[in-house]
């Protein structure tokens, strides 16, 4: 018998999940991602995973508590989402390419009127990476739907010289918080 709800499409989150043995089943959390103007990373992080728990909630049973994620690149305050273009996608890999930025992952918790975030912060350190490298990497499709335009955990990770924080929140979910979390909100039922 599942144990929560998972609001997510990603199926990282998902091989994630299955990681830390939490039985779960789906559920639609889609919601507008759209930063507001303003608003800090980590508000902005916070809120998309906020959104996208209540949201499941609103689309469950209501009888489990429901899990929600939101993965940003912060490249020196800038946003790096998911690129909408071959361009796009070079434009932030130059961008990252010899310097340091931020990967921010925040979960919530949803059940009833309550809600439980947290978020983890993580610096990833890129090797210098040259225009052509960065069209071949383009080329293999893996850049599509990352946020930042790269994927640590697949033909990305050869360009991530260093990383302190947590491997697997650059990845979509940090399994030790994530852990933490569910427990803590499974025994309060
Ligand atoms: C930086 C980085 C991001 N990513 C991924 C994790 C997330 O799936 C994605 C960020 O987008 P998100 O909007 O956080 O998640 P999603 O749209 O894939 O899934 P859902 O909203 O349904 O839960 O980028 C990697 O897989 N590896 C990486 O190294």
């Amino acid at each position: 018998m599942a144990q929560i709800y998972l609001a997510s499409r990603s199926p990282r989150r998902r091989e994630l999940l299955t990681q830390l043995n939490i039985q779960y089943d789906l559920v639609d959390g889609d919601i507008d991602e759209r930063q507001l103007t303003g608003e800090s990373a980590t508000d902005y992080v916070v809120r998309l995973a906020s959104e996208k728990a209540q949201q499941g909630w609103r689309n469950s049973a209501q009888d489990k508590p429901v899990l929600g994620a939101d993965t940003i690149v912060v490249y020196q305050q800038q946003l790096l989402g998911k690129p909408q273009s071959q361009q796009d996608a070079v434009q932030t890999l130059t961008l990252l390419s010899g310097n340091k930025h931020q990967v921010i992952t925040a979960i919530a918790v949803c059940y009833q009127q309550s809600i439980e975030t947290l978020w983890v912060e993580s610096d990833v350190e890129f090797a210098d990476i040259s225009k052509d490298e960065i069209l071949a990497y383009w080329q293999t499709g893996e850049p599509q739907d990352k946020a930042g335009s790269y994927a640590i955990q697949g033909i990305g990770g050869q360009f991530v010289k260093r990383i302190q924080g947590s491997y697997s929140a650059i990845v979509g979910l940090p399994l030790y918080e994530t852990k933490q979390l569910v427990h803590k909100v499974i025994q309060q039922l």
